[in-house]
């Protein structure tokens, strides 16, 4: 039996002018799988993200969604993706519940009180703060919108940049278990992250790049925490 991976590129190649940001990547995420994405500062993490999303357009190769190619169908961007940058954006004005309803009408989604209480809920967002302006929001509160926003989407994958940056360990953990439930609900989960903890604990794969290549991969239940350091450290100090 074949996988249908929902997030996939072939031999991907960006560049920037002259500057090859991706090289020859070649990455798959099936249903149901956290992908964690490590390395360096400019490594590549950050424009595989936003090649996924349609931002830029590779110089070679395919990127594929559900196994149907991105550049012939740019639409599948808005119908089968949700984002989760490093800070969500989010207007400061408007309620949880309100912003909520607001990102979904733009997807064409019309969402009732009641069902939109239950997406901020299931999002881990405590009822209390759901009419309260986002202004007043934590970072981890926001995230809990961003991931009731995909939730709402039915999104088949979501991408994340840098989730836990930025947010105490137990914010952090709280995100963490409920990136895995997204993913067992049945969604691929692509994490560009520099946070190795969060990496071993919620993702079933892990990858390293380095200059635009995918250097090495494994799953992430094969390793322990202190290997995946030193893994990451011999990549980025150059001895592997
Ligand atoms: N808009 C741009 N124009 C030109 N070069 C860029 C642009 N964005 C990124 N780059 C270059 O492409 C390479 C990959 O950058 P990218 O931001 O994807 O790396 P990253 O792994 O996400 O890094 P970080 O961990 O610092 O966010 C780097 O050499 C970077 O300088």
């Amino acid at each position: 039996m074949t996988t249908t991976h929902i997030l996939e590129t072939r031999n991907l190649v960006v560049e920037y002018q002259q500057h090859r940001a991706i090289d020859q990547l070649n990455l798959a995420v099936p249903a149901g799988c956290v992908y964690a994405l490590l390395g360096g500062n400019g490594a590549g993490k950050t424009t595989t993200i936003s090649t996924f999303l349609g931002f830029n357009r590779p110089s070679s190769g395919q990127v594929l969604i559900g196994g149907r190619s991105l550049q012939d169908q740019p639409e599948l961007v808005k119908s089968e993706l949700a984002y989760l940058p490093e800070n969500v954006a989010l207007y400061d004005l408007l309620s949880g519940a309100e912003n909520l309803r607001f990102f979904c009408a733009l997807a064409g989604i019309e969402l009732g009180r009641e069902q939109t209480g239950r997406l901020l809920s299931d999002s881990g967002l405590q009822a209390d703060a759901h009419d309260k302006r986002v202004g007043q929001y934590s970072k981890g509160m926001r995230q809990k919108v961003g991931l009731a926003i995909a939730s709402a989407k039915h999104a088949k994958a979501m991408l994340l940049d840098e989730p836990t940056s930025g947010l105490d360990p137990s914010a952090a953990n709280d995100f963490a278990q409920r990136i895995r439930a997204a993913a067992d609900g049945g969604m691929a989960v692509l994490m560009a992250t520099h946070d190795l903890f969060n990496a071993k604990q919620v993702a079933d794969r892990i990858g390293i790049m380095k200059q635009g290549r995918l250097v090495e991969e494994f799953d992430a239940h094969s390793v322990q925490h202190d290997e995946l350091e030193s893994k990451y450290l011999a990549h980025a100090r150059g001895l592997a």
